[in-house]
């Protein structure tokens, strides 16, 4: 038996598809493109119904499912092509066709249909109520009373070809989505493209829109927000130097900002899809580079940056060339994208006291934006804020999570800095998708009790064990990511996993455990190879809970309770993108985590709601949900900040994950291999760990 054709697809023909984890185990999330990436497509009086959560696409029998394709490539053009292709130096705007617009009633039913809500979070206030200051009178926005909160229906994409026909984006950049096998918007892309590409078109009831809105995005992870804002920042590049007919010229325009490298490096690369054959440049910031700051300020720093070499040693190779060569030189690039502390290193570096500036920048994009104005990152993030000098900056907001103090916040910082500058306040929009934010509707829950933390290492052993997977429920196929609190448990974990895969399957090359501990260069090989499928089990941290897409990814293993709803729903988010269905996500507890399992358990239904699932079809029953005591606030807080007390390091027994030595546990692995590879045996080796009656099982 092929061992990689049993770890990939189970073993077991599914034969009744009325189960319901039957049902999610015969559609492989990585089996190819996703026909339709919507999530929402209700029912709206008048209107042709599509498609409704929970609704099933087309049954296909197991067999019919392609060999292993772990992460669905997406059509590529052909190698060379981008050479024959005619850099395009600047867009031409399309001339925009006013006919192609909708009326306000098609777009109201667009967006009842998905599920979209626009909000007007702050606006500017008729002259009679307009605040004075003292010194000179302004105009200033005033956030509305919660009552006053308006709902806007501006213009919606029904389709990607109205980008180009009625938005006017370039040319290129409408080729290269198409390259890259996008054919439907998402529901955030068809709520925020028309707003930020052209809010003039979009609102035109909104007074003058000519530098744009400020914007707030919350919509389920997978659901595309990356080139939602990716498009409108360099098609906004792209216009604006056509229109003053600069061209040739790199300037930095736009900032994006994500929390992790790995994000930070998936969206130059998403970007760098959408600029092909464009003269536009998207970098990622690394340490010791220069980026155009304030003129003065940089030619002070370069002398004194070349002057300090030892100051941060190199990871990587590539950083060691980049450096030798490029050294307080500032980089060519029109899109930075960065981590907080990157950038406001940059900007702190240099002989002088004062911080650089960042005067080109018009457009500030926060993606994850909860977490980088979480007090974490709080500062680094508004520090990069204030550098962005210019007035008419777009600051724009996203994630598929965003608590209400996130959005005071927000309001407050933009008032503030329309304040101070004196500027004309913009428009500040909020656009929500789905009823409920935290939710991940189109994938399978799980809570699974354990006894002990014993019991949950048997029960993550039994998932790696495809012989064992029984038609109870969901199976957790390969590749999947598994989730620990600590960097320390992580280790262990992966340590203790290391020999579980059979050595004719790879063995220990198949697992490997990613955090922040690393060097960039390993965290770069390890995201290389669990991409290309040759990892199979990816044990992590927090650090890649947000936005890291892996198009193929089967389920998601939280071996320790999340930290919070919101980090629950980025850990299993990571799974069942792009509407793709599917996809299992599994967290294990033992009874330390009772008092904090009802955050995970309220979301596992909330999720369960919206798709349809109720009664015997959810996995989480009313009875459970009614046990689970409520998490009180200040215990909410303290698990937030540091996860569960007894599982942080040197915090006894629970903080351990160990049974048997690694010399042991590699010792037994190869005996299995010999007997497996001399008796030629066509199943799994047997158990024979002797220590399953541990095992909780997935439906406690
Ligand atoms: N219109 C579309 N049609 C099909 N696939 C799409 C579409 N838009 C985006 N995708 C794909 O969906 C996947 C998820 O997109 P993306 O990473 O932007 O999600 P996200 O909303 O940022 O998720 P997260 O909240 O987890 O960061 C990517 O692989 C992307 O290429």
């Amino acid at each position: 038996m092929d061992i990689l054709k049993v770890l990939s697809r189970g073993t077991k023909k599914v034969t009744n598809n009325s189960q319901l984890g039957v049902k999610a185990a015969a559609k492989l999330p990585s089996a190819g493109a996703k026909p339709n990436p919507q999530l929402f497509h209700d029912e709206v009086r008048g209107q042709k119904r599509k498609r409704k959560v929970g609704d099933e696409p087309e049954e296909k029998d197991e067999s019919d499912l392609p060999e292993v394709d772990f992460f669905a490539p997406k059509p590529e053009s052909k190698p060379g092509n981008e050479k024959k292709q005619k850099v395009e130096q600047t867009s031409t705007p399309a001339p925009v066709q006013a006919t192609k617009l909708l009326t306000e009633e098609q777009c109201r039913q667009l967006l009842k249909s998905h599920r979209l809500k626009i909000t007007l979070l702050s606006k500017v206030e008729d002259q009679s109520r307009v605040k004075k200051s003292k010194k000179k009178k302004k105009k200033v926005a005033v956030e509305p009373k919660k009552e006053e909160k308006k709902q806007l229906i501006p213009q919606v994409l029904e389709t990607f070809g109205e980008l180009r026909t009625s938005y006017g984006i370039s040319r290129r950049v409408a080729e290269n989505l198409v390259v890259q096998g996008y054919r439907e918007p998402t529901e955030v892309q068809m709520g925020s493209l028309p707003l930020l590409l052209r809010p003039d078109l979009a609102l035109p009831d909104e007074g003058s829109l000519e530098h744009g809105v400020d914007f707030l995005a919350v919509a389920p992870t997978g659901s595309g927000k990356t080139i939602s804002f990716l498009i409108p920042a360099v098609n906004n590049i792209m216009r604006r130097r056509s229109e003053e007919k600069l061209n040739n010229i790199h300037e930095l325009e736009a900032i994006i900002i994500a929390p992790t490298r790995e994000l930070a490096y998936q969206i130059v690369n998403e970007g760098r899809k959408i600029l092909q054959g464009t003269s536009l440049r998207i970098v990622a910031m690394k340490k010791g580079m220069a980026v155009a700051a304030d003129k003065q300020e940089l030619s002070e720093d370069s002398s004194d940056e070349s002057g300090n070499e030892s100051e941060h040693e190199p990871d990587s190779e590539e950083e060691r060339k980049y450096q030798k060569t490029k050294r307080g030189t500032p980089t060519k690039a029109d899109v930075l994208v960065t981590t907080p502390l990157l950038l406001l290193n940059f900007l702190n570096s240099g002989s002088s006291q004062a911080q650089k500036v960042l005067p080109t920048v018009r457009d500030l994009i926060l993606d994850e934006a909860d977490v980088l104005l979480d007090p974490l990152f709080r500062e680094q993030t508004l520090g990069i804020w204030t550098a962005c000098t210019r007035p008419e900056l777009r600051v724009s907001f996203w994630s598929a999570t965003m608590g209400s103090n996130i959005e005071s916040l927000v309001t407050e910082r933009l008032q503030q800095r329309t304040e101070s500058l004196g500027t004309e306040p913009k428009p500040f929009v909020r656009l929500v998708v789905g009823l409920k934010d935290t939710a991940v509707p189109n994938i399978t829950h799980k809570l699974t009790y354990t006894a002990s933390e014993q019991g949950k290492l048997l029960a993550l052993r039994q998932l790696l064990r495809p012989s064992s997977r029984d038609e109870s429920g969901p199976p957790l196929r390969p590749p999947f990511l598994v989730f620990t609190q600590t960097i320390d448990r992580a280790t262990a974990l992966h340590e203790e996993l290391k020999y579980d895969i059979p050595l004719e399957a790879g063995g220990s090359t198949r697992i490997a455990a990613l955090h922040s501990g690393l060097a960039d260069s390993a965290r770069a090989t390890i995201m290389r190879k669990f991409r290309a499928g040759d990892i199979w089990v990816l044990i992590t941290t927090d650090v890649l809970a947000r936005g890291v897409d892996f198009a193929g990814v089967n389920g998601v293993v939280n071996f320790d309770v999340p930290g919070s709803s919101a980090a629950y729903v980025h850990r299993v988010g990571r799974t069942g993108r792009a509407g793709r269905e599917g996809g299992v996500a599994v967290t294990f507890y033992t009874k330390e985590d009772i008092p904090f399992v009802k955050m995970v358990a309220n979301v596992i239904a909330a999720s369960e709601k919206q798709a349809g699932k109720t009664g015997d079809d959810a996995g989480i029953q009313k009875w459970l949900l009614d046990a689970l005591p409520n998490v009180a606030k200040a215990d909410r807080k303290k698990l937030k900040e540091r996860g569960v007390e007894a599982r942080r390091t040197g915090g006894g027994t629970q903080a351990k994950i160990t049974s048997r030595s690694g010399f042991e546990r590699r010792k037994e692995n190869n005996k299995r291999g010999a007997i497996a590879a001399s008796k030629k045996r066509r199943d799994e080796p047997s158990d024979d760990s002797g220590d399953e009656d541990e095992w909780g099982g997935l439906d406690d």
